[in-house]
């Protein structure tokens, strides 16, 4: 089974106008509400794609059901932990024709019984079990969490995917996750270094392995993407033609394209195709990627 963990899932309150003025009073042309936050976009797009997977992690508050009432709604199991204050956060991204801008929340706080939950079930994971962590964490959380979630679970055979930036993603390095994806700024982030070429970026991606990584997938927006993997094949991908339309999960999207390509073959060439193939099908829709989207993209890349 794949289990996603988000433990700060978002309401995406995306509005689109055609200009922002900071300090005026702005009025919108088109809203939309979305259920996500990282894990859980994954476990939409597994499940677009094939792939059942639970979603874990914390919810809270009227934003919290109905972020749960539409992942239910795209047929993706459950199994959050409820917490009895706040609610999960808002983020806000508005988008004109020039720029994007984003006010995201901040998200409820997550006691230490509720950690010891979640840690409960997670000790249920077993060999050829998958695990996703991906996003960011509430301020109140120490950024070792998911080091002691890997921690907890080296040696039992468990392929462990980590979405993260900054030291959140650093301090896992160690114990040695199947997957993780940076895009070309978090990685630039992380070594403190500016990125000019696909040389520099296999550079760095190659460091990210040498500190533990297994495969190390590149995102790089609109220029696509490089996998440097565990066999030590390097691939970089341009994104096949579309127009961009909304690019919010594209980077969720690609997880989700990369390890149902992957369990769908076992091919790593075939995994990365798969998920800049799912990360352009969800930057070329409104919503995020489904299967009939993504065929037909990866036909045009492979
Ligand atoms: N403007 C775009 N045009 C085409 N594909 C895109 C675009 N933006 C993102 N994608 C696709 O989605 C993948 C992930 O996007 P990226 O923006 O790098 O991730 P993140 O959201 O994590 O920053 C890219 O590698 C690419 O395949
Ligand atoms: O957990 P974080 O890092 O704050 O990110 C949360 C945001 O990321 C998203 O999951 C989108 O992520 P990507 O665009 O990187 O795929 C949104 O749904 C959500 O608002």
């Amino acid at each position: 089974m794949i289990y996603t963990v988000t433990f700060n899932p978002a309401i995406d309150y995306i509005v689109r106008m055609d200009k922002f003025v900071a300090g005026a009073t702005n009025r919108v042309n088109y809203e939309q509400v979305l259920g996500g936050g990282k894990g859980i976009n994954v476990s939409i797009v597994l499940k677009n794609l094939g792939l059942d997977s639970t979603a874990l992690g914390f919810i809270s508050g009227f934003t919290g059901k109905e972020i749960i009432r539409q992942l239910h709604g795209f047929g993706c199991q459950s199994d959050f932990i409820e917490l009895p204050n706040g609610f999960s956060r808002i983020n806000v991204k508005i988008k004109t024709a020039e720029q994007e801008t984003e006010v995201n929340g901040q998200g409820p706080d997550i006691p230490q019984e509720a950690i010891d939950e979640l840690f409960a079930k997670l000790d249920k994971l077993t060999a050829g079990d998958t695990l996703v962590l991906a996003g960011s964490i509430p301020k109140s959380l120490p950024d070792d969490i998911y080091e002691k979630i890997m921690a907890k679970l080296e040696n039992r055979g468990i392929n462990i995917v980590v979405d993260a930036t900054k030291n959140l993603l650093l301090n896992v390095l160690k114990y040695h996750p199947f997957l993780i994806k940076p895009n070309n700024h978090e990685l630039a982030e992380m070594f403190n270094v500016t990125l000019n070429s696909h040389d520099d970026i296999i550079f760095y991606a190659k460091k990210l392995q040498e500190l533990g990584a297994k495969n190390v997938l590149i995102s790089m927006g609109k220029d696509g993407a490089i996998l440097v993997d565990q066999n030590g094949s390097t691939i970089h991908s341009p994104v096949p033609k579309g127009k961009l339309v909304n690019s919010i999960g594209a980077g969720d999207s690609m997880v989700a394209g990369f390890l149902t390509g992957y369990y769908e073959t076992g091919d790593f060439k075939r995994a990365f195709y798969m998920g800049v193939a799912t990360g352009s099908a969800s930057a070329f829709s409104e919503n995020l990627a489904t299967r009939p989207e993504v065929e037909a993209l990866l036909k045009t890349l492979i």
